[in-house]
């Protein structure tokens, strides 16, 4: 019997997840990366008759595109944890069967989410620009920022990620964490976190941490007013989706000193031009989408992708099933 067939929609999909799928099936690696423009025509070309997709780019997977794969088409896994570059709709109206891989990153995005926080807070950008440019002028106002230290930390989206940045944070002697978000949140009790209201949240926090899918609801969920409703004194980190971010609001915000800073590891578009506006502001600082980017969680970010089709063409439950 011949085996079943599962396009690899990214050449840099690692070698821990291959491993996986060799022997089992037959595997078909793109040769493109994520934000190729030229991968469509390629994935078009690949995708007939197929029985598993990973499907690792940032491309919409569409209804068209499902419908050109074939009804043969037994499983889509992503090699990520958002799905907002899938119409789950579509492949849930054709009872495909749809697998992200949530959790492993978890840790490294929530150190991530430090890291973005204290760099925005502490002024690294400027602080290197001034550096490099020969003005180090050092004196008791210059490069001051703000404390975490006494802080009230603001999470949207209390799940595994936010979850993760408060248990990193208890070593900096926060004195209040919030939380906003579509439930409560059980763990909070224990974490020591209070749900509130996203406008309480924005105006009591020093820190706003964006750690919620993109969804209709929370698409610029930062915007004109929200930024308003922040102190002057705030920063926000955005590790969640660029289009939480109304980003010319932002910009705006930023430039007129109505917030105090911006971390942001996600943006839109991806990638972002070097000559985008946002990039120009000495208080926003941008880190390419690096978030899950480790060896470690790409490795298991991949194994996981792997599972979940191989568990699917055998009828079995994927490992995170959407
Ligand atoms: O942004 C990364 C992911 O959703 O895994």
């Amino acid at each position: 019997m011949s085996l079943k067939r599962v396009l690899i929609v990214n050449k840099s999909f690692p070698v821990a997840g291959l491993e996986l799928l060799k022997n089992k099936v037959e595997t078909i690696v793109l040769p493109h990366l994520d934000y190729e423009a030229e991968s469509l025509p390629s994935i078009k070309d690949n995708l007939k008759g197929i029985d598993a997709l990973i499907w690792n780019t940032k491309h919409k997977l569409t209804g068209e595109l499902l419908t050109l794969a074939g009804p043969q088409l037994k499983a889509v896994s992503t090699m990520a944890s958002g799905i907002d570059h899938i119409e789950v709709a579509e492949i849930k109206k054709r009872g495909i069967p749809l697998g992200n891989t949530p959790q492993v990153l978890d840790d490294a995005v929530a150190d991530i989410t430090v890291g973005l926080m204290i760099a925005a807070a502490r002024r690294f950008k400027e602080g290197v620009q001034e550096l490099e440019a020969g003005e180090w002028k050092y004196g008791v106002q210059w490069m001051v920022g703000q404390d975490i230290t006494g802080s009230t930390v603001g999470i949207v989206g209390f799940g595994g990620i936010g979850q993760a940045v408060l248990r990193r944070l208890r070593g900096f002697d926060v004195a209040k964490f919030l939380y906003s978000g579509r439930t409560d949140k059980p763990e909070a009790k224990t974490l020591g976190a209070e749900r509130v209201p996203l406008e309480q949240l924005l105006r009591e926090s020093d820190y706003v941490i964006l750690a919620c899918p993109l969804t209709k609801e929370t698409k610029h969920l930062i915007n004109a007013n929200s930024l308003k409703t922040m102190k002057k004194t705030s920063v926000v980190v955005n590790i969640g989706r660029g289009e939480l971010i109304d980003q010319e609001a932002l910009y705006d915000a930023l430039k007129e000193n109505q917030i105090f800073a911006a971390g942001l590891d996600v943006t839109t578009p991806e990638p972002l031009r070097n000559d985008h506006p946002l990039v120009s502001l000495p208080n926003c600082y941008i880190i390419p989408h690096m978030g899950s980017a480790t060896v470690d969680t790409r490795n298991k970010m991949a194994s996981i992708s792997a599972q979940n089709v191989l568990l699917a063409l055998e009828g079995k439950p994927m490992l995170f099933p959407c």
